[in-house]
């Protein structure tokens, strides 16, 4: 051994490595019949870093991520993942693209009918081919990587906790070790405690795997303690892309009311940036 153990390894920050990126969205436009939902969304995602996305209820996060993963149609618009533009790609292609990606979706969605080891190989039996004594030691990896224990792998979602739930579903976010993953507001729910936890270990994860994380959230907290930028959907497009700095110095209204105003006050979370 050369005494580097895997927990002293540190990826370096975004800042500090050539911006490599992961998650490029280009003039993305999306409609339900006549509902302009999407108009004209541009912004980047960068390897090795946490973005938050924040924006007005209903503003069309849910629907931007949904595009982005291949769920919706785009009326326009260019979006390329690891450098390919998706609509290019042939069925194997986006396959191996798909197997870089993983989702955590709003509620956590674990399939009720299975426990919480079936549950992580969900992705494995999707993309791999692996026998099942592997499979269970990877989930079981996972399952202490989220900070589970290994003696909860055979109960049943409906036996954890809402915090548990959220854990599960992040291992089986990171089921097959993608190099993004996507969290559709993954602290909702969660009292204060439970939320922070589960921010530390997103923050961890980014530091000792490297991971780029893309995060819907309405969670201030989230935002101020592990986003290291921000990127707002107003009027169906990027408003604003930049560090929480940024965002404390906009005067656009909504952000303004979002970042300065009452809540964030509140929590004087503008107060600890200083
Ligand atoms: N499949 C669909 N068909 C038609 N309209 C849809 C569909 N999915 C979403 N919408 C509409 O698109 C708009 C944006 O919804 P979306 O769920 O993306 O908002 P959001 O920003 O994620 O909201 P929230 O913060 O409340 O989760 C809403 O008006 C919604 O009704």
């Amino acid at each position: 051994m050369d005494g580097i153990s895997p927990t002293s390894m540190t990826f370096p920050k975004p800042k500090e490595r050539e911006r490599d990126v992961v998650l490029s969205v280009s003039d993305v436009s999306v409609s339900f019949g006549d509902a302009v939902v999407l108009d004209g969304v541009s912004f980047d995602v960068f390897r090795g870093e946490i973005l938050g996305f924040v924006g007005a209820t209903g503003g069309g996060k849910s629907v931007l991520l949904r595009t982005v993963l291949g769920l919706h149609r785009k009326t326009s618009g260019t979006i390329r993942l690891f450098g390919f533009d998706i609509d290019r790609l042939a069925d194997e292609e986006r396959l191996r693209i798909d197997m870089r990606l993983g989702v955590l979706f709003q509620h956590g969605a674990l399939f009720s009918s299975l426990n919480l080891l079936e549950n992580i190989q969900v992705p494995m039996r999707e993309y791999l081919d692996l026998p099942k004594p592997l499979m269970d030691e990877l989930a079981l990896l996972k399952i202490e990587l989220v900070g589970l224990s290994p003696g909860d792998a055979l109960k049943f979602p409906s036996e954890l906790s809402g915090g548990m739930i959220k854990r599960a579903a992040l291992a089986r976010a990171l089921s097959i070790d993608p190099e993004i993953v996507f969290l559709d507001e993954p602290t909702s729910g969660l009292d204060p405690i439970a939320a922070a936890e589960f921010d530390e270990l997103v923050a961890k994860l980014r530091e000792t795997m490297g991971l780029t994380v893309y995060m819907v959230t309405h969670d201030l907290d989230s935002l101020f303690s592990v986003c290291d930028r921000v990127a707002v959907l107003g009027d169906g497009r990027v408003i604003l892309e930049g560090t929480i700095e940024d965002m404390l110095r906009s005067e656009e209204l909504w952000i303004k009311a979002y970042f300065r105003g009452k809540r964030a006050r509140q929590l004087d979370l503008a107060g600890r940036r200083r």
